[in-house]
């Protein structure tokens, strides 16, 4: 039996089964499977199926936005309108076949904007291009949801469906638990909240099925068994997502005032260029981007150079971001030659804004990974070079004055930053 036929099978049994107090944990366990299966089906060695691998498309830029939604809902319409790539739009269904990527550029940032193929119910389980488009929707920072306002919600619910299956999960936060493994030591079980939609019994039926008899667990939300599960699994991707809603030219003023009422939701003419300067706008919002100005000693800030960056990100990721940016531009053979970090002498500032004036055509995908990855790469012989900050704006708190700050300072929207070496 394929994986696919075993996940249906589970699906009917747990159908079969009434939920009550008794079969709570049973159903626990098989809601475990299925979370086992599902996974399989994405993994790259799966037998039942080519890789669940995501379009390969480089990502470029400060944040990636992906364009999710059924055929013929104006995903292309979008990407021609509020980009420079073209991408054909037509009446028929399955226009795009591949994906597509377009820049936005806004407040000094720029964001990929990734049309897709449409998807249909299924897409997560089948072995083409509707697995692709979800896998692909992974890799994004932020998701967009496009809907046809004149169809019914239902649209909606079925392509959360779909991306939930893949382990994706929209507008919400990691489950607040922490889990440890251990080699030895049993189970330790404690909550620091009542649990009243999952209980410490069901709890460890799943951790049987596991097979996990070695961890300490700390649970310090009300959460569901589902989302246990997703903690044990571990793999699954918290995401963003606004729900665009677009061809509002064709229903009433009535019904476009209600769906723009719904949470995380916006309303959009692609046709008639209703609200797509909003629609960026709540993007940025969405992406928690900050702009950050690098400043040398002695020098005005340029600031018609910044530095876009993810809010949360410290002194130190600026940093990397900058050497990060110029290594896609430069050629050198010691990471020491980056920006001047290996010199010797006191008091170098970092180049001003290697980031944005020369934004790379194509960075490649190793670039562009987890800031740490390239943090592994080329930190540890970059770190002990590394001294401290000056920090002008929102986050100094001597603002208007600079505040000399440790490279784990957190940084401001608008912040003037100076990196000083030893
Ligand atoms: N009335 C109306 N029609 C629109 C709007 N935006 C796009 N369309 C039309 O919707 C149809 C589909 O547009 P596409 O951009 O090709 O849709 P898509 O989502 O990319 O479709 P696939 O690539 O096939 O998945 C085209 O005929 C567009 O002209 C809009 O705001 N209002
Ligand atoms: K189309
Ligand atoms: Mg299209």
């Amino acid at each position: 039996m394929g994986i696919i036929e075993k996940i249906k099978e589970i699906e009917e049994e747990m159908a079969r089964t009434q939920k009550n107090k008794a079969t709570e944990y049973h159903l626990g366990l098989l809601k475990a499977k299925i979370a086992r299966y599902r996974a399989q089906l994405l993994e790259p060695t799966s037998k039942s199926g080519p890789a669940g691998v995501g379009f390969d498309v480089q990502k470029s830029g400060d944040a990636r936005v992906a364009l999710i939604g059924f055929p013929s809902v104006g995903k292309s319409t979008l990407l021609s309108k509020v980009t420079h790539t073209q991408s054909e739009a037509a009446a028929y269904e399955f226009t795009t076949l591949t994906a597509i990527p377009g820049v936005i550029e806004y407040k000094g940032a720029r964001i990929q904007l990734l049309d897709l193929p449409g998807i249909v119910e299924g897409a997560s389980q089948g072995r083409g291009r509707g697995r692709q488009v979800v896998s692909t929707a992974k890799t994004a920072d932020l998701i967009l949801i496009m809907l046809d306002a004149t169809k019914s919600d239902e649209q909606r619910r079925l392509l959360e469906h779909e991306l939930d299956a893949v382990g994706i999960r929209l507008n919400k936060n990691k489950p607040d638990v922490v889990f440890k493994r251990k080699t030895t030591g049993g189970i330790t079980f404690n909550t620091t909240v009542k649990l009243t939609r999952t209980d410490e019994k069901t709890i460890r039926t799943i951790l049987a099925g596991y097979k996990l008899h070695n961890c300490d667990i700390m649970i310090r939300e009300d959460i569901t068994t589902d989302e246990f599960i997703d903690v044990l699994i571990g793999t699954r991707k918290y995401l963003p997502c606004l729900y665009v809603y677009n061809k509002i030219d064709a229903i009433s003023l009535e019904q476009v005032d209600k769906i723009a009422r719904q949470p995380h939701s916006l309303v959009i003419s692609c046709e008639m260029d209703l609200n797509l300067d909003y629609l960026i706008d709540r993007m940025w919002d969405e992406l928690r981007l900050v702009k950050i100005y690098t400043k040398k000693r002695g020098v005005h800030p340029d600031l018609s150079d910044p530095v876009c960056l993810r809010k949360g990100a410290t002194i130190e990721v600026p940093v990397f971001h900058i050497m990060l940016m110029s290594t896609s531009t430069q050629k050198r053979t010691s990471p020491h030659s980056i920006c001047d970090f290996g010199s010797p002498s006191a008091h170098t500032t970092l180049q001003t804004p290697l980031a944005y004036s020369n934004p790379p055509k194509s960075v490649s995908q190793k670039s562009l990974t987890p800031i740490q990855d390239v943090c592994n790469g080329i930190h540890r012989s970059l770190a002990p070079n590394l001294r401290y900050g000056l920090v002008w704006g929102k986050s100094s708190k001597f603002n208007p004055h600079a505040q000399k700050v440790s490279l784990h300072h957190q940084v401001a929207d608008e912040d003037v930053v100076s990196i000083f070496t030893k």
